[in-house]
C-alpha cells in the first residue's frame, strides 16, 4: 500500500524531514522546552555566519555554577559493556543486582558525561571527568580471574552468606522490562514505563512486544551488536518518532504528515550531516580508498536499515524509513553525543573493604577474597554508554571553553551536567570542549577532525 500523504508527496515530506529547522521553528521549540524548565537560564541562537546555532547564558552564571542539567532525549548502554557485564554474571560475580539500572540512559546511577567521537571500533571512553581513562572496562580486564568456588556462590545466592558491610550498599532494585524481554533492566517502574512508552514497545523482543516482526528485530539487534551500537540508538530515535506521530494522530486528529513532522521535531533541531560521508579516514585507511571506505560504512548502514525495516517499517511513515533520513540521524548521534559512565557500587563496596583498619580489613576479606579473585580488574566495572541531549548538543566547541560537563556528587542519574568553568556574563555564548584542549593547536585540529569541523573558537584564531 503506497504511503497516504496530505500534499507535499513523499519526496517533499523526505525534504522537510531533512530540511533543517527554521529560524522561527527553532525558536519556538526551544522557548516551549525553557517553560517546561529545561535550560533556564540559557537561550538557543542561530549564530553569525556559518557555525549553525549555539547556546548563550541568559543571565550571569558564577564560577562552578549548574549551567544546565537535563535529561537524554535517546540514548543506550554500549552493548559491548552489556555482553562483557553479562559474561562476568555468568563467570561468578556478586549478584546479578549490580547490573541493575544502567541499561537505560533515565536510570538512577553516579555518571560521568563527555563528548563522544568513538567508532565502532574504538570503545574507549574519553574524557570522563572524575574517572580515570583507565577505566577497567570488563571487556578488557588484565588481571587474571580465579574461579569463584561453587560453594561461595551458592551461599551467597542462597541467602546463607552475606558480605560484610555489604548493608551498606544497598544495591538497586533491578525491574525488567514491561515486554519480558531480557535485553534492558531498569532502576524503577517509571524508568521502565518511559523507555516502553517512548521507543522500547516497538523495539522490545520479548512475549509483549509491539514489534511485528520479532525475528527481523532479533537479527537487527545482532547485527548492530557485530558492527556498532550506533544502529540500536537510530533505531530508538525511528521507533520514538513513530510511536510519538501515533499519538499525535489519535488525539488532534493530525494527518500523517503534520504528526510525523511533529513528532520528528526534536530530532530535527539536531545538527545533521551523512554519517558515512563525516566520519574522520580512521589512520589505517589509505587516503586512495576514502570512496571504497565510506561506501563501506554506508552498505553496513543501508543492511541495518533493511533489517529495522522488516521488524517495524510502517508505510504511512515511509520518508522516516529512508537510508538519507537514517545517514542523518547517524551522523547526528556520531556529532553530538556524550559518553556516559556510570560507576559500580560493586567498586565501591571493594574499595570501602580495603580501607577498612587493618583487623577488620583482615577479617572481612577471609570473605571477599574469592570474590575479588573471581572478578579480577573487573571489579571495578563501569557501565558505558552514550547519548543524545537537545540542549547540550546544540552547544559549539571551544579550546578555551567557558563549561564543561561534570558530575556533582548530587548527580546520580544519566542527566548530562554542565558547570561554569568560570563567571560568565549574560549574553556570552556558552561553550564546551568536545577534545583535550591542552593539546598543541595541530593535535587539537586532528582531534576534531572526528567532528567534521575546523575550529573558528577565540584561542585557535589567535594561534593561527
Ligand atoms: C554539537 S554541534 C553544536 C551545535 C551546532 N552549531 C548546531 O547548529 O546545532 C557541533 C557542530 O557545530 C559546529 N561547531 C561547533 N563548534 C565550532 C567551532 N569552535 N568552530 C566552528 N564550528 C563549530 C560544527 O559544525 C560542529 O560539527
Amino acid at each position: 500500500m503506497a504511503m497516504e500523504v496530505d500534499g507535499d508527496g513523499v519526496d517533499g515530506i523526505l525534504q522537510k524531514l531533512l530540511a533543517p529547522p527554521s529560524p522561527q521553528s527553532m525558536q519556538n521549540y526551544y522557548a516551549e522546552l525553557s517553560k517546561q524548565g529545561a535550560g533556564a537560564g540559557l537561550q538557543v541562537r542561530r549564530m553569525d555566519g556559518d557555525t549553525g546555532k549555539g547556546v548563550f547564558a541568559n543571565e550571569d552564571f558564577e564560577a562552578e555554577e549548574l549551567v544546565l542539567r537535563e535529561p537524554p532525549l535517546v540514548g543506550a548502554q554500549h552493548s559491548r559493556n552489556k555482553l562483557a557485564r553479562r559474561l562476568l554474571l555468568d563467570d561468578g560475580s556478586l549478584s546479578e543486582d549490580d547490573n541493575a539500572n544502567h541499561d537505560d540512559m533515565d536510570a538512577d546511577g553516579e555518571s560521568t558525561t563527555s563528548m563522544n567521537d568513538e567508532d565502532q571500533d574504538e570503545m574507549e571512553p574519553e574524557d570522563t571527568n572524575d574517572i580515570d581513562d583507565d577505566c577497567g572496562c570488563s571487556g578488557e580486564s588484565k588481571k587474571k580471574k580465579k574461579a569463584l568456588p561453587s560453594d561461595a556462590r551458592s551461599a551467597l545466592e542462597s541467602g546463607a552468606l552475606e558480605l560484610p558491610y555489604s548493608d551498606r550498599f544497598p544495591l538497586p532494585d533491578v525491574v525488567p522490562c514491561k515486554g519480558g524481554c531480557s535485553d534492558d533492566v531498569y532502576c524503577s517502574d517509571k524508568c521502565a514505563e518511559a523507555a516502553w512508552t517512548n521507543h522500547h514497545s516497538l523495539l522490545c523482543t520479548g512475549p509483549s512486544s509491539r514489534c511485528k516482526n520479532i525475528d527481523a528485530l532479533v537479527s537487527f539487534k545482532e547485527f548492530t551488536n557485530e558492527t556498532n551500537d550506533i544502529f540500536h540508538i537510530a533505531a530508538q530515535v525511528i521507533a520514538a518518532t513513530v510511536l510519538r506521530a501515533r499519538k499525535l494522530e489519535g488525539s488532534i486528529k493530525c494527518k500523517h504528515e503534520s504528526a510525523l513532522l511533529k513528532a520528528w521535531e526534536p530530532f530535527a533541531m539536531g545538527f545533521k550531516l551523512l554519517w558515512w560521508e563525516t566520519v574522520a579516514l580512521p589512520p589505517d585507511v589509505d587516503p586512495a580508498d576514502e570512496r571504497q571506505f565510506r561506501d563501506q560504512m554506508k552498505d553496513i548502514a543501508a543492511q541495518s536499515l533493511t533489517l529495522l525495516k522488516k521488524a517495524i517499517y510502517e508505510d504511512k511513515y515511509d520518508p522516516l524509513f529512508s537510508l538519507d533520513v537514517y545517514g542523518r540521524i547517524i551522523g547526528m548521534f556520531e556529532l553530538n553525543n556524550l559518553d556516559l559512565v556510570v560507576a559500580s557500587p560493586v567498586e565501591d563496596y571493594f574499595l570501602y573493604i580495603d580501607d577498612l583498619p587493618p583487623a577488620a580489613k583482615a577479617e572481612a576479606e577471609a570473605y571477599t577474597k574469592p570474590f575479588l579473585e573471581a572478578l579480577g580488574d573487573d571489579y571495578a566495572a563501569y557501565c558505558e554508554g552514550s547519548a543524545f541531549y537537545t540542549l547540550q548538543s546544540c552547544m559549539n566547541h571551544s579550546c578555551r571553553p567557558n563549561a564543561r560537563a561534570f558530575k556533582r556528587d548530587e548527580d546520580r542519574d544519566g542527566h548530562a551536567v554542565l558547570l561554569a568553568l568560570r563567571p560568565i556574563k549574560k549574553g556570552e555564548e556558552v561553550t564546551i570542549s568536545y577534545i583535550d584542549e591542552d593539546a598543541s593547536l595541530e593535535e587539537r585540529r586532528a582531534a576534531l577532525a572526528d567532528y567534521a569541523f575546523l575550529c573558528r573558537c577565540s584561542r585557535c584564531l589567535e594561534e593561527s
